[in-house]
């Protein structure tokens, strides 16, 4: 649905509900007009909004003339640019990202039930599983977060986890119009942190589990549990759905505002795993709350997606949905894409393809690769780290890799960055470890490597970008190369371990 124009006047008005100081209009008589809100001056369309943010590595206000000359119509400013566009000037642009990007996209979040999504990890897992479940309850549910967004069968890419506010509310506007009343959004603590899902009030918030990770962003561990923290407090989440395992869990159980769903293993949970196994054909659990003890299957494979499954079955039950409904909702949702997808099997080895990229991460899909190996089988793993991002991690990463019986290490795109030093910070993790380390630079040829090595028994596991298609080595993002793990993976298990139906195939052709 195409919105109408929002007048200026509506804009000055909305951006005056901000508070931290005065807000002035430069320029544009009362009949002027916006439609749309945009924070990249390479995204603007004529009549946009162009809002002006300072970066880390931009500014903003020195792409103003790049937006008035792609046709924006009004420029928002936290310094008067020189720019013949009408100005509104505020004191924090990026606090007035998510109040305008909501009324340029006619205040969808409104109409919609939200529920948020964080964790360190399982964020993107329990989306879809909770998902699954809402749809399952006779809803139509949007969902948005690292793998995109998506409502009613169709999907849209988006850059980031949690999209900056504007591009948020216009997939929320995108969701409602498709026939969405109910919408999961995945909430990143660097979201969180830098306001992008100000002003969205959740029904109820889900936290899945926390570990160390984005320091480079947060700067100590108290900040990012912090940035976690924030989507709990009252004015944001009616309730909270806790997974309370660990303690930083039962820290934010203990200290929410709001009523806490308690999910766990332990006595004091309301929902409690009573038991679960898992294996390639995927995961069932016992699970008990108010209601009694409920089975749940589901074709997720890993003992890490148990706390997720929980954590989907408590928020169905804040939600209302009937538990036969949970269940059932459960069991239909296929495993998300490079979320422990697993190929292979029947007399081949397994490739498990998964986006672990932090040392707890690693560690339980090591435990899931070693569940998945047959009698005497081994695990060989494909490990590399990320340039330019979040080095700190490097060496928790290789002592968790200890666990593996070969590793291959090799790239996952260094960004600018020698990838030979980024192989060494890894190599401290794994000193004097049993496994045996291989060094193959060619992420492709270390996968393929990996599966021509492996025999039947065995499982190789290649982490670190799970769902991601784009590999970058140089820091211009126009660099990237097509390369997708799970398709690398099937090309080498063909060409090593063909199935016998593909050999007489190929004798026949
Ligand atoms: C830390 C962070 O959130 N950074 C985001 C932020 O960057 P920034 O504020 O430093 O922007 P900048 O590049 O300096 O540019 C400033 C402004 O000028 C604009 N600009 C820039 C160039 C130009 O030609 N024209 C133009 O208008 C930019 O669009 C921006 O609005 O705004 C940019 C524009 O929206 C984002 O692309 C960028 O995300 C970067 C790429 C990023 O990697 N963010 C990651 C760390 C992130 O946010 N990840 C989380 C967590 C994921 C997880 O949990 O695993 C996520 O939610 O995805």
């Amino acid at each position: 649905m195409r919105l109408p124009p929002v007048p200026w006047s509506e804009v000055e008005r909305r951006a005056r509900t901000v508070p931290g100081g005065p807000v002035a209009r430069v320029g544009g008589t009362d009949d002027l007009t916006v439609r749309g809100l945009v924070t990249d001056s390479r995204l603007v369309v004529p009549g946009a909004l162009f809002a002006c943010v300072r970066g880390a590595t931009s500014d903003g206000h020195r792409h103003a003339s790049a937006a008035a000359a792609a046709g924006a119509a009004g420029l928002l400013v936290d310094r008067p640019v020189a720019s013949t566009l009408p100005q509104l000037q505020v004191p924090s642009v990026r606090a007035q990202l998510g109040p305008l990007g909501a009324l340029l996209a006619g205040d969808p979040a409104a109409a919609l039930r939200l529920a948020g999504i964080t964790g360190s990890n399982g964020k993107t897992t329990t989306s879809a599983l909770l998902r699954g479940v809402l749809d399952a309850g006779g809803d139509c549910t949007g969902v948005v977060g690292t793998l995109g967004a998506e409502v009613g069968g169709r999907s849209r890419t988006t850059a980031l986890t949690t999209p900056e506010a504007p591009e948020l509310h216009q997939l929320l506007r995108w969701m409602l119009d498709a026939g969405a009343r109910r919408a999961v959004v995945e909430a990143s603590s660097i979201a969180l942190d830098m306001g992008r899902m100000d002003g969205l009030r959740f029904e109820v918030s889900v936290f899945t589990g926390f570990e160390e990770d984005h320091l480079d962003h947060h700067g100590t561990l108290e900040q990012y549990w912090a940035s976690k923290a924030r989507l709990f407090e009252a004015g944001r989440t009616g309730a909270a759905v806790v997974v309370v395992d660990e303690p930083w869990g039962r820290r934010l159980a203990d200290q929410a505002q709001v009523p806490v769903t308690r999910v766990g293993s332990g006595a004091d949970a309301d929902v409690r795993v009573l038991g679960w196994r898992t294996g390639s054909s995927g995961t069932e659990l016992l699970i008990g709350d108010d209601t009694g003890g409920h089975r749940v299957r589901s074709p997720l494979v890993g003992r890490v997606h148990v706390g997720n499954l929980a954590a989907a079955w408590a928020t169905g039950r804040v939600l209302g949905v009937p538990p036969d409904r949970i269940a059932a909702g459960l069991a239909a949702v296929a495993p998300p894409r490079g979320r422990n997808t697993v190929l292979g099997g029947s007399g081949r080895p397994r490739v498990v393809v998964d986006y672990a990229h932090t040392p707890r991460a690693l560690a339980a899909a090591i435990a899931t690769a070693q569940d998945l190996s047959g009698p005497g089988g081994r695990v060989h793993l494909v490990l590399g780290a990320r340039g330019r991002r979040d080095r700190y991690k490097r060496q928790g990463l290789g002592e968790a890799a200890r666990a593996a019986d070969g590793v291959w290490l090799t790239n996952e795109g260094s960004h600018g960055e020698d990838p030979a030093a980024i192989r060494a910070e890894l190599r401290v993790g794994l000193l004097g470890s049993a496994a045996g380390v291989r060094t193959v630079p060619d992420r492709r040829a270390a996968i393929t490597a990996a599966v021509r090595a492996a025999g039947p028994a065995d499982v190789v596991l290649v982490v670190g970008r799970g769902h991601e298609t784009r590999l970058l080595d140089t820091t211009d993002p126009r660099d990237a190369v097509h390369l997708d793990d799970a398709e690398v993976a099937a090309e080498a298990l063909d060409e090593a371990h063909p199935q016998p139906g593909d050999r007489l195939r190929e004798r026949a052709s």
